[in-house]
């Protein structure tokens, strides 16, 4: 067992857009909106405290998605924690494709991490994405940025891709729901060849005009590999990414969905696009990933 390196840390863990059109489970971005979480060590229990998004539904005992990953961190670094005080604030909507189980993953995998002096590396990256199933979120969350994640055999692997600062995203957020899980058994196990060699274009594309020339970004964002697919579960997600492709804003479906990515230039969406049913919300890009601090 190694010993613990501190009583307690704060991590903040920011949400993330995946996919970004055809980059399915292989391209990630961080976004400026963050969960707060404190991890404390008291002498022995479980103890959850959730405010904010979720906090109605998430379950507060060793259910909790953090709490799970949490302790299957602290059990790879070999640290024995008696007993935690986990204190939640949560901004990240849930089930909207914006990246909140990878978040709460992150942030459990990060801290159990730093309970044994460590930083999220190459093992955080490959637990966080065992639990998620896939790395393109998690990666995103854990290192920020632009991440573009593949696998190799059973391990997860990705690289930190600088995004350009003329890329500013708008998203869209529905009231309702839609799990990814559910959206993920709408997918086909095989596609035309013709569809993965547009996907395989586009996502290429996607990497060079998030990182170098956003003015390509509308091509960039295209996608034949999973919204059609998943259409019947957000029928309003599609009309609205329809919409605003037809007025020439790059956008996407964000994640899994519901909720629409818009790339527009300078984060300003053309008037006459219409809107109604999502809450529209200019956020940064998040180019540092998760942070830990200990508790002071
Ligand atoms: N901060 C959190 N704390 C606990 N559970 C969470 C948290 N964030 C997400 N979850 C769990 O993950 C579910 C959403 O996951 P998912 O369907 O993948 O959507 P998303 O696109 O938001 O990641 C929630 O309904 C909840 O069960
Ligand atoms: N590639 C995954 C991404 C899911 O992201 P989330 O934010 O919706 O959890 C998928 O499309 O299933």
């Amino acid at each position: 067992m190694t010993a613990l390196a501190v009583r307690g840390v704060r991590v903040t863990v920011p949400a993330s857009t995946a996919n970004l059109g055809s980059g399915f489970d292989a391209l990630g971005m961080a976004l400026g909106v963050h969960d707060e979480l404190e991890f404390a060590v008291v002498d022995g229990g479980l103890e959850v405290e959730v405010s904010g998004e979720g906090a109605s539904a998430v379950p507060t005992d060793e259910r909790h998605l953090v709490v799970r990953a949490f302790r299957a961190a602290c059990e790879l670094v070999g640290v024995e924690v008696p007993g935690l005080r986990l204190t939640c604030r949560n901004a990240i909507p849930h089930a909207r494709g914006l990246g909140s189980s990878a978040a709460a993953i992150v942030a459990g995998v990060a801290a159990g991490f730093a309970f044994a002096g460590r930083e999220s590396d190459t093992s955080a990256l490959q637990l966080a994405a065992e639990f998620e199933g896939h790395a393109d979120n998690a990666a995103a969350a854990m290192f920020g940025g632009v991440a573009i994640a593949w696998t190799q055999g059973d391990r997860f692997r990705a690289v930190r891709v600088e995004p350009h600062p003329g890329v500013t995203p708008v998203v869209l957020v529905p009231a309702e729901e839609s799990s990814t899980r559910t959206t993920r058994g709408l997918l086909p196990s095989k596609v035309p060849h013709e569809d993965a060699a547009f996907a395989a274009g586009r996502s290429a594309l996607a990497v060079h005009a998030l990182s170098s020339d956003p003015s390509l970004l509308l091509d960039a964002l295209d996608d034949r590999l999973h919204e059609p697919y998943r259409e019947p579960a957000w029928p309003a997600t599609t009309r609205l990414v329809r919409s605003l492709r037809a007025a020439g804003v790059a956008a996407a479906v964000s994640g899994a969905g519901p909720t629409v990515l818009a790339l527009p230039p300078d984060g300003v969406l053309p008037p006459r696009v219409d809107t109604a049913g999502f809450q529209a919300r200019r956020v940064a890009v998040d180019l540092g990933g998760v942070r830990v601090a200990p508790l002071g």
